[in-house]
């Protein structure tokens, strides 16, 4: 019997909205609990266990049929996210999609190196700045790039809000140099239910634009989450 994970939903087929392969289609497996409390998360049902009501303890096997289910067992991309996906036994699952044609990404902040990360098609590594109100541990963000950057598509995704984070994006640029950094404009959440405050996302990512541009930071690539802006902050997008 496999180990079970805690999953808050799965959902799709719809696109990667962020970061290296937006635009691309993908399902996505969420899973349930974090080891993180950023101020401005756009996802807390997945991370504060006062929902955990929502989650479902589901094995590897009944997660990857929802996967095929939901793909008309046509073999496609799957992005990992959560919570921090990180906390669950994801490496069974990545190889029986592996040996069914699936192809796996996974996001994370971090904070937990796995010797699977190894395993997976690609990962993006999001480190929090200084408007999350989190501590990042440098050197398990080392291990966590050390695991995947010799084999692996790898990149940064950094949160912008405000001129600290924009700090902390460079930091993070300056470390890891060998990594794609995407800017990626945040989206200032009152309340998960509240509708996107789109014109103030537009207007940060001009403003991160022109920050970019006025710094001539060539290798930095700044972005919105494409599907705040098609379908505001709804859920299963
Ligand atoms: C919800 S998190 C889940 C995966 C993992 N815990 C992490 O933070 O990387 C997925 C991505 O959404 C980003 N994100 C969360 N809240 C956001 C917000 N309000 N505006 C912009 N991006 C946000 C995170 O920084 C992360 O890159
Ligand atoms: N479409 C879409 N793209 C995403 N990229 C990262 C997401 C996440 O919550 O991890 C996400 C999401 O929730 N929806
Ligand atoms: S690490 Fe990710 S899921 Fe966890 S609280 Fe922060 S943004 Fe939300
Ligand atoms: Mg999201």
């Amino acid at each position: 019997m496999s180990k079970k994970l805690n999953i808050c939903e799965i959902f799709g087929p719809t696109i990667q909205g962020e970061g290296a392969m937006m635009g691309r289609p993908t399902l996505f497996v969420r899973t349930g609990g974090c080891d993180y409390r950023c101020s401005w998360c756009d996802t807390m049902y997945a991370v504060d266990p006062k929902h955990s009501d929502q989650w479902q303890r589901m094995t590897t096997e009944e997660v990857m049929a929802e996967i095929e289910r939901l793909s008309d067992q046509t073999p496609m991309h799957v992005t990992l996210s959560g919570g921090n996906p990180a906390m669950q036994p994801l490496e069974d699952l990545i190889d029986l999609g592996h040996s069914k044609g699936y192809q796996f990404a996974l996001e994370t902040q971090g904070s937990l190196a796995r010797d699977w990360f190894k395993k997976l098609d690609q990962l993006t590594l999001s480190p929090k700045g200084p408007s999350a109100g989190v501590k990042t541990d440098w050197d398990v963000l080392d291990a966590c790039v050390d695991l995947v950057e010799p084999y692996k598509q790898a990149s940064m995704k950094v949160v912008i809000f405000d001129d600290a984070d924009y700090a902390f994006a460079q930091k993070v640029q300056n470390r890891y140099p060998q990594l794609p950094l995407y800017l990626q404009a945040g989206n200032h959440m009152v309340d998960s239910n509240a509708p996107a405050d789109i014109p103030g996302v537009l207007d940060r990512l001009r403003w991160l634009a022109e920050k970019v541009a006025s710094d001539r930071w060539q290798s930095a690539c700044v972005l919105p989450q494409l599907h705040v802006l098609a379908w505001g902050n709804m859920r299963g997008a």
